[in-house]
C-alpha cells in the first residue's frame, strides 16, 4: 500500500514540471496581446491623426468659402454706402444755402428715395434739429435734436464725412440706421444735416443670398457694436451690442485686422460658430465709423458629414478590432492545444527513446540514424563506444563513417545500400568490418532501413542498428579454418603427406566424370616400391615408413603438380592421375619417376635388385565412355604394374587393350 504523500508524488512531480511551461505560455500570450494593444493603439491614433487632419481641411475650405461670402457682402455694401453717400452729397448740393429761409425742399425726396435701392427714407434737418423736409411726410416738423445720431452729426460737423448711426428705433416703431451728412451754408457754417434710413428688409434679402447653407448666418454690425441686421432676421437680435468682454466682434476689433477667421460662441447664444469677419472702411468713404460683416456658420453643421464618417471608420475600426480579438483568442486556443499534443507526443516519444535506449544497451546494439539531406549520422552513445570514441550528440558527417569501412566491404556495402535505397528490398543486413579509434578492425553486423521518404519515394532517413561480432566471428573464422584444416586432413594421407585414398578415389571420379563429358583420355600410373617386405623384414617398420615417405617426396618432387598429383593408394603402392593424357603420356611421366627414385638413391639393403630402392610402374590410359566404369582403369593400370614386377622389376609396362577392357565383377557402368 502506498502512504498518501508518496501516492501524490508523481501528481506533485508532474505539476511541478508543468508549472513553469503553462507560465512561459501565459507570458507569451499576454505579451501577443499587449502587442495586440500597441498595434491597436497605432492604428487609433494613425486614423485619429488622418481623420483630424480631414476635420481641419474641411474646417479650413468652409472657412474660405465664408471669407468669400463676406467679401461679397462687403463689396455690395460698399457700393451700396457709396451710392447713398453720392445721392445725399448730390441733394446737399440742391439745397438752398439758408435752409431756414427757404420755403421748400426744392425736389420730391419721395421719389429720390424710390431711385435709392436699400434706402427707406430721407430727411433734411435743421442747424436745430427741425425736420424740414421727409420721404414720409409725417416726419416732417418732427424735433430731432436730442437723437444721438443728429448730435454726433452736429456736433463733429466734418462736410465729407458719412456718419454712420447705430440702430435705433424709430418713431415709426422699427429698427432703422441712419447714414448722414451735414450741410453747410455759403460760409461754411454748418446748417443741418441730410440723413438716409437704410432698408433693413432690402439688405436682408441681399444677405439671404448669399446664404449657402442653412445654419450659415449673415450679419452686417456697426463699429461700435451693435447689430444693424442679420439673415436670417431676428428682430430680437437687431440692435443687440456685440462689443463685449470676450466676444469675437471685440477680438476683431482689437486685432487691427480687415479681415479675420475665428471660431467661438456668438454672444449671447450657445452653440459654436465659425466666422469670417470683415471690416468695411472703403478709403473712398469717410466713414465715421466702420461697419463690420461677418459671415458664420454652425461648426456642429459644418462638422456634421465629418462626423458621420468618423462614426461609420470609428465603427469599421471597432469590429475590426473585435473580429482580431477574436482571432487571436482562437489562435492562442488552437496552439495551446496543438502544442500540449505536441509536448505529449515529444514526451512519449523521450520516454520510448530512453526504452529504446535501455533495450539497445541491454543487446549492447549501437543505434544510429543518417539523415540524407546533408549527409549526417546521429549515433547513441554505443555506438561510438564500440568504435573507442567519446560519446557525442551532434550529428557527425557521414564520410567520417564511410572512412572507416574496410576496404574490401566496401563495394558489397554500397551494393546493398543502394538496392535498399532504391526500393527494391525492404531492409538491408550485411556484415563489414570498421576500424577502431585503436587501429584494429572490428566485426560489425549491420541491420537498416529507410524510415521516411517524401512523396516521390525519395529516402530522407535512415536507421540502423551495428552489433560487434568480432568474439563470434573470429569463432567463425576459427572454425572454418580448423574445418578446411580437417577436410585437408581428411584427404591426406597421415604418414608420406600426400593425397590419400579417399582423395584418389574422389579425383578418379571427378576427372572421369570430366572426361566422359570432354572425351579427353585419362591415364593411370600405379606405383609399387620393389621388394619393400624385405625392406621391413630387414630394417624393421619404422625404417619402412620413413623410406615410404622419402619415395613420396622424390616422386611428388618430380611431377608438376596438382596436374600430375601423387596419391597414395595404399600400402607401398602411389598413383599418378594424368588429365587428358595418354599412354604415351603416362609412360613419358612413368620414365621420369623411375628416373627420380634413381637417382636419389634410397638405399635398400636386402633387395636383390641394387642396393637402392626402386619402384614398378604400370601405366594405363583410356578415353571414358557410358559403357566403361572408373575402376577399368585402375584394374588396366594393375595389371600392367603385374606384369612389369614379373618381367624384373624397376621398370614401367603399360596396359594392353585387353587389360582395359577387363571389368570387375558387379560392377556396371552407368550408362551401359
Ligand atoms: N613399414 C611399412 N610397411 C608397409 C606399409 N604398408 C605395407 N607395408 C609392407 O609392404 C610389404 C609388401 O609386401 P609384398 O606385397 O609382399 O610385396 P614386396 O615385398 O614389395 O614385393 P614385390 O611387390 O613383389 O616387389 C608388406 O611387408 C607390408 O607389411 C607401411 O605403411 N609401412
Amino acid at each position: 500500500m502506498q502512504s498518501p504523500e508518496t501516492g501524490s508524488a508523481p501528481l506533485e512531480a508532474a505539476q511541478r514540471q508543468r508549472g513553469p511551461v503553462t507560465l512561459l505560455l501565459r507570458r507569451r500570450n499576454h505579451r501577443e496581446w499587449m502587442l495586440w494593444a500597441l498595434a491597436w493603439l497605432l492604428v487609433l491614433a494613425l486614423a485619429w491623426h488622418v481623420s483630424w487632419r480631414a476635420r481641419d481641411r474641411i474646417v479650413a475650405q468652409d472657412m474660405q468659402r465664408l471669407q468669400g461670402q463676406a467679401q461679397a457682402v462687403e463689396i455690395h455694401l460698399t457700393r451700396h454706402l457709396k451710392a447713398i453717400s453720392a445721392a445725399l452729397a448730390g441733394a446737399g448740393q440742391l439745397l438752398p444755402p439758408d435752409l431756414a429761409a427757404a420755403p421748400s425742399v426744392p425736389f420730391p425726396l419721395k421719389l429720390l428715395v424710390e431711385a435709392m435701392p436699400g434706402v427707406r427714407g430721407l430727411q433734411i434737418t435743421d442747424r436745430d434739429g427741425r425736420v424740414l423736409a421727409a420721404s414720409q411726410p409725417e416726419l416732417t416738423d418732427r424735433d430731432v435734436s436730442a437723437r444721438p445720431y443728429f448730435m454726433t452729426v452736429r456736433a463733429s460737423s466734418q462736410p465729407d464725412t458719412l456718419y454712420v448711426s447705430p440702430p435705433f428705433r424709430s418713431v415709426l416703431g422699427n429698427f432703422t440706421t441712419v447714414l448722414s451728412r451735414t450741410l453747410h451754408d455759403t460760409d461754411g457754417r454748418f446748417s443741418g444735416v441730410i440723413s438716409a434710413s437704410l432698408d433693413v428688409d432690402y439688405f436682408e434679402i441681399v444677405l439671404r443670398a448669399l446664404l449657402y447653407a442653412p445654419d450659415a448666418r449673415a450679419t452686417i454690425a456697426h463699429g461700435d457694436g451693435p447689430i444693424i441686421m442679420s439673415s436670417p432676421l431676428e428682430d430680437a437680435r437687431i440692435g443687440f451690442d456685440l462689443n463685449q468682454p470676450g466676444s469675437l466682434f471685440r477680438v476683431h476689433m482689437q486685432s487691427g485686422r480687415m479681415h479675420n477667421l475665428l471660431q467661438g460662441r456668438m454672444v449671447g447664444k450657445s452653440e459654436m460658430r465659425m466666422m469670417a469677419l470683415r471690416a468695411v472702411e472703403p478709403a473712398a468713404l469717410l466713414l465715421d465709423r466702420p461697419l463690420v460683416v461677418y459671415m458664420s456658420r454652425h461648426t456642429d453643421a459644418v462638422l456634421a458629414p465629418w462626423w458621420a464618417e468618423l462614426r461609420t471608420e470609428l465603427l469599421l475600426l471597432v469590429l475590426t478590432m473585435a473580429v482580431s480579438a477574436v482571432w487571436l483568442r482562437w489562435h492562442q486556443g488552437r496552439r495551446h492545444l496543438q502544442e500540449r499534443t505536441e509536448r505529449k507526443a515529444a514526451q512519449a516519444e523521450r520516454e520510448s527513446a530512453r526504452r529504446l535506449e535501455f533495450g539497445l544497451r541491454g543487446a549492447d546494439l549501437g543505434l544510429w540514424e543518417w539523415n540524407l539531406a546533408d549527409d549526417t549520422i546521429t549515433v547513441n552513445a554505443r555506438e561510438m563506444e564500440m568504435l573507442g570514441y567519446p560519446p557525442t550528440d551532434e550529428p557527425l558527417s557521414a564520410e567520417f563513417w564511410r572512412a572507416l569501412l574496410h576496404s574490401d566491404d566496401q563495394a558489397e556495402t554500397e551494393r546493398a545500400i543502394a538496392a535498399h535505397l532504391r526500393n527494391e528490398a525492404p531492409s538491408y543486413r550485411l556484415e563489414h568490418r570498421y576500424r577502431h579509434r585503436d587501429g584494429h578492425w572490428i566485426w560489425v553486423l549491420t541491420h537498416a532501413m529507410v524510415m521516411q521518404r517524401t512523396a516521390r519515394g525519395k529516402p530522407l532517413r535512415v536507421v540502423g542498428t551495428h552489433l560487434d561480432i568480432s568474439e563470434r566471428k573470429r569463432s567463425q573464422l576459427e572454425l572454418e579454418r580448423m574445418n578446411a584444416q580437417l577436410a585437408a586432413l581428411s584427404l591426406t594421407d597421415g604418414l608420406t603427406g600426400v593425397a590419400n585414398r579417399r582423395q584418389f578415389d574422389q579425383t578418379l571420379a571427378l576427372e572421369w566424370a570430366r572426361g566422359l563429358r570432354n572425351h579427353q583420355p585419362l591415364a593411370l600410373l600405379m606405383l609399387d616400391v620393389d621388394h619393400f617386405k624385405r625392406y621391413n623384414d630387414h630394417l624393421g617398420h619404422p625404417e619402412g615408413d620413413a623410406a615410404l615417405r622419402a619415395v613420396a617426396q622424390v616422386l611428388s618432387g618430380c611431377l608438376r603438380t596438382p596436374v600430375e598429383k601423387l596419391m597414395r593408394y595404399g600400402g607401398e603402392e602411389f598413383a599418378v592421375l594424368l588429365i587428358d593424357a595418354d599412354a604415351h603420356a603416362g609412360a613419358r611421366v612413368a620414365q621420369r619417376c623411375l628416373d627420380a627414385i634413381a637417382q636419389a638413391r634410397l638405399p635398400h639393403p636386402d633387395s636383390p635388385l641394387s642396393p637402392w630402392i626402386s619402384v614398378s610402374i604400370g601405366v594405363a590410359s583410356l578415353v571414358p565412355q557410358p559403357e566403361h566404369v572408373q575402376e577399368q582403369l585402375v584394374m588396366a593400370a594393375d595389371a600392367a604394374l603385374y606384369r612389369a614386377k614379373e618381367q624384373g622389376r624397376v621398370r614401367y609396362e603399360i596396359a594392353t587393350a585387353d587389360d582395359t577392357l577387363k571389368r570387375p565383377t558387379g560392377l556396371q557402368p552407368l550408362m551401359p
